[in-house]
């Protein structure tokens, strides 16, 4: 479905490409993938709009497309974002000096921050997805692609991990995600903002990444849960989950870090079989912390054994979470590298 744009597609940036670099773009489905039909559904198309991009850069890129596969991004889990990673792993020994991945917005953190965890950072791994499908007014996925490549042909895109380009803003993968569900303008970056802008005439890098670490996983563990706590929650969710296929659990907590009391019982009964108890903030911005010392509040969680994962989100903290089991990090391994999300 692809092929025409795979084989035809010669492109080169416009701008500031001195060698002819080879970038390697991979689709995997979403609204840049889709089209409106008549009815006003958005749908995948049997022909995907992609094969109608222009030749952006004059072949001064040498640019080559594949499908990994074409799903709208609530169907991708661990098992699809590990496909992408293995055809990205291949990419570096194949001569590829970046790669665009394109994607469904939904779940596109996720996948840029599995990527962002498992593949090393001298490759530069970027994401990207639309808004508005091909034939929407306004329809943001051919400027978005374009972008990306841009970003990924760049020179200064090695060594800051998986990046998120999207609507002229370049985004780390490990703390960008999707706030509004419509406008283009959905992804940011909480507490940080953008590392970096496309502009008309070039790439521009703003901040330095200070560490990355990375574990080339080949295969992924399930049954790793993200559970939401609000005022006055029900402790059977907790218990709900105190199974033994049961790997680990991301709690979005209250505030700082804090749970109500009445959870405390099943939360302790978790972490009395070894089960990893991973704390978070539902807050948009700031780090979950050991602060408060009154009854389920961050002091007495920390003691209890539960692990604070300072600045992800909870979907960002699952994939972390998730990402270490699979390495098969365990004990003190596997809380050392959940704490170290900001570093
Ligand atoms: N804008 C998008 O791509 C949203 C779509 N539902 C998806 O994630 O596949």
């Amino acid at each position: 479905m692809y092929a025409r744009f795979k084989n035809n597609l010669q492109v080169c940036l416009k701008l500031e490409v001195n060698a002819l670099k080879k970038i390697l773009v991979l689709h995997t489905g979403g609204t840049i993938a889709m089209s409106e039909n008549k009815n006003g559904g958005v749908t995948p198309t049997s022909r995907n709009p992609l094969d109608e991009a222009p030749d952006f850069f004059h072949g001064q890129i040498d640019l080559q497309t594949e499908d990994v596969f074409n799903l709208p991004s609530p169907h991708i889990g661990p098992k699809e974002m590990l496909k992408i990673q293995q055809r990205i792993l291949r990419a570096s020994d194949q001569g590829f000096a970046g790669v665009v991945v394109t994607h469904g917005t939904d779940t596109l953190e996720e996948t840029a921050y599995f990527l962002d965890l498992t593949v090393p950072d001298e490759l530069p791994v970027v994401v990207t997805g639309a808004m508005r499908s091909a034939n929407e007014i306004g329809s943001d996925g051919l400027h978005n692609l374009q972008t990306a490549i841009q970003t990924a042909a760049s020179d200064e895109a090695k060594g800051k991990g998986a990046l998120v380009v999207m609507n002229d803003e370049i985004h780390t993968a490990r703390f960008v995600t999707k706030t509004h569900t419509t406008n283009v303008a959905t992804f940011q970056t909480p507490s940080f903002g953008p590392i970096g802008l496309v502009t008309k005439k070039k790439v521009i890098f703003f901040e330095k990444l200070l560490s990355h670490s990375y574990h080339p996983i080949d295969q992924v563990v399930d049954h790793v849960y993200l559970i939401k706590a609000y005022a006055g929650m029900d402790p059977e969710l907790l218990q709900l989950i105190d199974q033994p296929q049961t790997n680990g659990v991301v709690i979005e907590a209250l505030g700082a870090g804090n749970l109500p009391p009445q959870v405390l019982p099943a939360l302790k009964s978790l972490l009395d079989q070894q089960i990893p108890v991973i704390l978070v903030s539902r807050c948009f911005n700031g780090i979950a912390q050991e602060v408060y010392a009154y009854q389920g509040g961050g002091i007495q969680l920390g003691k209890l054994g539960v692990t604070f994962c300072h600045g992800l989100n909870g979907q960002k903290a699952r994939i972390k979470l998730l990402v270490g089991l699979s390495y098969g990090l365990k004990g003190a391994a596997l809380k050392t590298y959940l704490n170290d999300a900001i570093s």
